[in-house]
């Protein structure tokens, strides 16, 4: 299965040529530091939740090239013999700061850290991102569904729809970061203890032929009883052919309810709630499932619908309506052949796109009083807000927009995971990580977290980032101006 086999290869090409001239010239040892962040917030949400940390994690104690990757790297490239021994006995053996799994993350800042060989930053760019970009994009979709859907059981059902096994395993994972509590997969709920949950198909309705009859099999060789009524008819048929089981079976079966899988699940599930409850049966909850999303279930929710529990499947595991998160991986900072660390930037003729040179932290700024977030303040990683009494936060593109903000409470973001390639930090349980970001959740103004026009949360530079970025960008600036005027030959 994907997720046993060792993911050291599972790299880009370019990855690993370029620490082959690392290596050739030298270079693979200077110290570097790169940084993750996405410029901007998926499903027009005002905030994304972040996952990927665990996997990331098994990822870099995995990392080893084995004989048959140094064999395989020997026949596919031209790789000289020194550079696959390098390999061979390469270890990943730098440090990596990260948001927590489960934090709310925003745009424009650094939500990851790797810091080290020029040679390791490289290699692990490929796994990190993809790990970063798929899991937080699905825990964010989760969150959305998570608050149209209030305190409701909401479980997954999409492994059959999802973008292959490993994206069906660690997303159901990140589902439940985002706040589900249930899947459908078993071998998920056995590989990370997410509760499994579930009902029956249509298959067995039609295997029996006729509603009752499956109703009433599955009844005697299960306790726990849900029964889909919908195949054939769902009033005329499958909620009677229920009923008529769990008044038969009483006590021997735990009649938990029905579900209802098509047509309009708001005119239905209210008659289906009737008629439950005209048989006696007030507690038999109504499940719905049908290509539910955050908006089909805000609108049922207004509609009235009466449904009790959610199965949420294609929508929550392919992150329907936006396919990828755009996080990015940039250098901020590499040694010089003088041994100085020089800060580095990626210029853009899009401003929003030129990237924040210098090794960084970020801080979440809360209002002492009241604990609600004021916003994230990034700082080069020497600053220390918690040492201010005041802050002044400034919109780094319209610096006209600012607030001086006193009174509060600053918590670094990016948190030590590995220091010289030891794993220092203890991942906690699913289920602390999911009541983590639900309490993150509840710090954050509404006005950031309603599902539609959201406020923008805002994500500032301190004063000495700011000029570093502008210094650095004039630095460049006059670099290639003097390309432009072939001066460097003068
Ligand atoms: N009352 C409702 N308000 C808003 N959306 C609804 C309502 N009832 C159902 N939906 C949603 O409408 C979408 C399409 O339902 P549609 O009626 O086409 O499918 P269906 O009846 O289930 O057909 P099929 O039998 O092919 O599955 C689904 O996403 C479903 O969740
Ligand atoms: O709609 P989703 O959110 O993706 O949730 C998963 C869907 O998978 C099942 O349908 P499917 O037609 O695959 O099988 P069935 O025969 O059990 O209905 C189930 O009935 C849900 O409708
Ligand atoms: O258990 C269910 O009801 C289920 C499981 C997977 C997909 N759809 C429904």
């Amino acid at each position: 299965m994907s997720d046993e086999t060792n993911l050291t290869l599972h790299t880009d090409f370019y990855e690993i040529n370029m620490m082959a001239t690392y290596f050739e010239k030298n270079m693979e040892n200077r110290h570097a530091v790169f940084e993750v962040f996405f410029r901007n917030l998926p499903f027009g949400n005002g905030y994304a939740v972040y996952a990927g940390l665990e996997h990331i994690i098994k990822y870099i104690n995995e990392l080893n090239f084995t004989d048959e990757d140094i064999d395989y790297l020997r026949e596919v490239t031209d790789y000289p013999e020194s550079f696959l021994e390098y390999l061979r006995n390469f270890k990943f053996k730098g440090d990596i700061r990260s948001a927590l799994e489960g934090d709310l993350v925003f745009n424009n800042e650094p939500i990851l850290q790797v810091e080290g060989t020029l040679a390791e930053c490289q290699l692990v760019e490929t796994a990190i991102l993809n790990m970063i970009n798929y899991q937080t994009l699905i825990a964010t979709k989760a969150s959305r569904i998570r608050v149209a859907v209030g305190d409701d059981p909401l479980m997954e059902f999409g492994s059959r729809r999802a973008q292959e096994v490993s994206a069906a395993l660690w997303g159901t994972r990140a589902a439940v970061i985002g706040g589900f509590d249930s899947t459908s997969n078993v071998l998920a709920g056995k590989m990370f203890g997410i509760p499994i949950s579930g009902t029956h198909a249509h298959s067995m309705v039609e295997a029996f032929g006729n509603d009752y009859d499956a109703f009433k099999a599955y009844a005697s060789t299960h306790h726990d009883c849900v029964f889909l009524v919908d195949t054939y008819d769902t009033l005329r048929s499958g909620v009677p052919s229920a009923i008529k089981v769990a008044d038969e079976m009483g006590d021997k079966i735990n009649f938990q309810g029905v579900r209802i899988d098509s047509g309009d699940m708001a005119y239905m599930s209210k008659r289906v709630r009737e008629l439950l409850d005209q048989a006696g049966y007030p507690d038999a909850k109504i499940y719905a499932s049908n290509d539910l999303d955050e908006n089909t279930i805000a609108s049922l929710k207004m509609q009235h619908a009466k449904i009790d529990i959610w199965g949420v499947g294609t929508k929550v595991i392919t992150a329907f309506d936006q396919p990828a998160l755009g996080a990015v991986y940039k250098m901020v900072s590499c040694e010089d052949e003088n041994g100085q660390m020089i800060d580095t930037i990626k210029i853009s003729s899009n401003a929003e796109k030129v990237s924040t040179p210098g090794k960084k932290q970020v801080w979440r700024i809360t209002d002492k009083e009241d604990g609600k977030s004021e916003g994230d303040y990034v700082t080069l990683h020497d600053e220390d807000p918690r040492k201010e009494d005041s802050i002044f936060m400034f919109h780094p593109q319209y610096t006209y927009i600012n607030k001086t903000v006193s009174n509060f409470d600053a918590r670094p973001l990016l948190q030590d995971i590995f220091v010289g390639g030891e794993q220092v930090y203890k991942q906690p349980t699913l289920k602390e990580i999911q009541a983590y970001a639900k309490s993150a959740l509840a710090s954050l103004w509404p006005e950031y977290k309603r599902e539609l026009n959201p406020e923008d949360y805002p994500v500032d530079l301190s004063q000495k980032c700011w000029d570093n970025k502008k210094k650095i960008i004039e630095k460049v600036h006059s670099y290639v101006q003097k390309i432009k005027y072939g001066s460097e030959k003068n």
